[in-house]
């Protein structure tokens, strides 16, 4: 049984109101046509996709459609049905079946829409989405209700539409008035045409805000996420200060594999703790000669591109650094504009303090610096 597609797309979008016909337009980066030709295509069930386009628009269609299996576009007509007709007289060669007659400007086909309309074309001629009307209807007239429609009974029909190839072509043959779906021109020559479920979900972009809406559907859903970090280095002589990637003038210098920018280290490891893929130590092994002496900024370039490669972004970062001496005060303002710029996001986004410990432990003896981090993210799911 070989099913054929019709991707319906010669229509002017005229309410859409914009210089380029809806179909055209970008949906998440997009076009709304090419989203919709991969819904007809995923799941594996049509075998010929045949686009239909405005005349001299072949070029483009093929150019937004690059990649997916299709046949040459086919010029439409002045009204949808038009263009259906000759989709269906460009399929006739290849005798499919059946057939899906579907709107470019529906980008959203629900999974299970597709197999259950081909499981009710078994028993019917034709087969559409629907979905139940649930709002009271009015007739109204010049700003006035004429009158209370009875809603019981009645759905919202949507596409894909699916028909036995045959009965749909005869159906376009016998018309001799306009509809404004395929569903009807089968209802005129007393065919039966079954319901299946349709979903909200599955919107015909007609109105701009149409777009907008079906863009935040499709938007992947960003959750946020914490991380913290921790990290202590030892001070020596004979090594440079460097925290927060600022070098501070001191007597005493942080001892490590790499520069040993504490700061860095725990905020690192907080990035890395918030994506849950591991530790610094994970990414940049002290077992690896390469990173001796390294300056630790790349370390944290690296964790932020990890953040952006999953598509999310830093919400803040707080830097806690813990020592006697230096104070770090007076160069707070520094640190937080070069985390800033190492990790590419507004200074605001970043916070460093310091705090001692009383003269107690290895902080308050000046043995060593520790820092603690804590970051937050947003992450898609
Ligand atoms: N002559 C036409 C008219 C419409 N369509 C297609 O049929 C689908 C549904 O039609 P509709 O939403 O009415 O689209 P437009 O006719 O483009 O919109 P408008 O009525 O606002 O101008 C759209 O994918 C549209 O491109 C078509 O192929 N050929
Ligand atoms: C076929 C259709 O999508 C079913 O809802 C719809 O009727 C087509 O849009 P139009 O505005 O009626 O052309």
């Amino acid at each position: 049984m070989m099913i054929a597609a019709l991707l319906l797309a010669a229509g002017r979008g005229e309410r859409f109101g914009a210089p380029e016909p809806k179909q055209y337009a970008l949906l998440l980066g997009r076009p709304v046509l090419r989203v919709a030709a991969e819904a007809l295509l995923a799941g594996g069930h049509v075998q010929a996709l045949q686009p239909v386009c405005a005349a001299g628009e072949e070029v483009r269609i093929t150019a937004m459609l690059e990649g997916l299996p299709h046949l040459p576009p086919v010029t439409g007509g002045a009204t949808r049905q038009a263009s259906v007709k000759a989709g269906l007289a460009a399929l006739a060669a290849l005798n499919p079946s059946a057939v899906l007659v579907h709107d470019a400007a529906r980008p959203v086909i629900p999974a299970g829409t597709i197999p259950a309309l081909l499981a009710a074309l078994e028993h019917r001629a034709g087969a559409i989405p629907a979905q139940p009307v649930s709002d009271t209807l009015k007739r109204g007239e010049a700003g006035v209700i004429g009158e209370t429609v009875p809603r019981a009974g009645l759905f919202r029909a949507q596409t894909p539409q699916a028909f036995r190839f045959e009965t749909l072509r005869a159906a376009h043959e016998a018309a001799s008035a306009e509809a404004t779906d395929d569903a009807q021109l089968l209802e005129w020559i007393g065919e039966s045409v079954a319901l299946v479920p349709g979903h909200e979900s599955n919107v015909k972009i007609t109105f701009p805000e149409d777009l907008a809406r079906v863009e935040s559907t499709l938007q992947p859903r960003l959750l946020p996420r914490i991380g913290t970090g921790f990290d202590v280095h030892r001070l020596v002589p004979g090594r440079p200060l460097i925290l927060c990637g600022v070098t501070i003038p001191h007597e005493l210098g942080l001892d490590g594999h790499s520069d040993a920018d504490v700061g860095i280290h725990a905020l690192c490891d907080a990035i890395y703790g918030a994506l849950a893929e591991g530790d610094i130590g994970r990414h940049f092994p002290p077992s690896q000669m390469k990173w001796r002496d390294a300056d630790s900024a790349q370390f944290l370039v690296h964790a932020m591109e990890r953040v952006r490669a999953r598509g999310g972004m830093l919400v803040n970062a707080d830097v806690t650094l813990i020592c006697e001496q230096p104070k770090i005060g007076p160069h707070a303002a520094a640190m937080i504009a070069r985390l800033a710029e190492i990790m590419g996001v507004e200074a605001r986004r970043v916070g460093v303090k310091a705090t001692t410990t009383e003269r107690l432990g290895f902080p308050g003896r000046g043995e060593g610096i520790a820092c603690q981090a804590a970051v937050s993210l947003m992450v898609p799911d």
